[in-house]
């Protein structure tokens, strides 16, 4: 990938941990004014007030599978029985163009992602304060049924095997901070990119 300008920030963690209210908070509080969210494709079936296209680009099995063989996606995954996938071009457009972008994405995903960018890519796996944390909060979202629930909660073991190929773990416990140390770790990152582009020859 050509990555010129924009920073490319990989959140991942279990069911329930927070990636989505994280990554919505970020965009509320404007401290990251160069950010775009990656919207990504699934064959998952929309949760109650969910928008095609805002959430999730809605998909039939077949037309995500088309999707894969015309190499539109960045990386796909399944996962519970329902592909995800990141459209490709979204992502390169708005990096050349300057901006960061953030995909929230499962761990297989993230993987595909670490091969093609290596050490470039931010990499920030959210974990919860502890696991009945996340049962709870994801009973709270009254999205799952049981046997959806406890899939999700046996993905997290896998999950959290991967978690070394991370640059970052932050616990979403509190959320304003959780969403202040990710914001720390992008302006951080981009101070070493700034660190990069510095020829101390200049100076002399
Ligand atoms: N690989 C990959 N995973 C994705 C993508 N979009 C979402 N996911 C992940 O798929 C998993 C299931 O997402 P979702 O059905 O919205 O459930 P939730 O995590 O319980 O909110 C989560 O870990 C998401 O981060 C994508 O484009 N690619
Ligand atoms: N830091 C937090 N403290 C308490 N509840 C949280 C926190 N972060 C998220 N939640 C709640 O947990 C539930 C799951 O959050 P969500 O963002 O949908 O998770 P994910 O996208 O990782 O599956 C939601 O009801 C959300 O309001």
């Amino acid at each position: 990938m050509n990555r010129e300008e924009g920073l490319l920030i990989v959140l991942s963690g279990p069911s329930g941990v927070g990636k989505g209210t994280v990554c919505k908070q970020i965009r509320c509080r404007q401290k990251l004014q160069h950010l775009k969210y990656s919207v990504s494709a699934t064959t998952r079936a929309p949760r109650e007030g969910e928008a095609n296209g805002v959430d999730y680009f809605f998909k039939q099995k077949e037309e995500f599978e088309d999707m894969i063989n015309n190499g539109e996606l960045l990386e796909w995954a399944k996962y519970v029985d329902n592909y995800y996938g990141t459209p490709y071009s979204f992502v390169q457009d708005q990096l050349k163009a300057g901006y960061d972008v953030i995909l929230e994405i499962e761990v297989q995903g993230a993987l595909q992602v670490r091969k093609r960018v290596g050490k470039e890519g931010i990499f920030i796996f959210l974990v919860p304060p502890n696991v009945e944390e996340l049962k709870r909060r994801i009973l709270e979202r009254a999205s799952e049924t049981d046997e959806s629930m406890n899939r999700r909660l046996k993905a997290m073991e896998q999950e959290m095997k991967l978690i070394q190929h991370y640059d970052y773990c932050v616990v979403n416990d509190d959320i304003q901070l959780t969403c202040e140390l990710v914001e720390s770790i992008v302006n951080a990152e981009h101070c070493k990119v700034e660190r990069n582009k510095i020829k101390y020859e200049q100076w002399l």
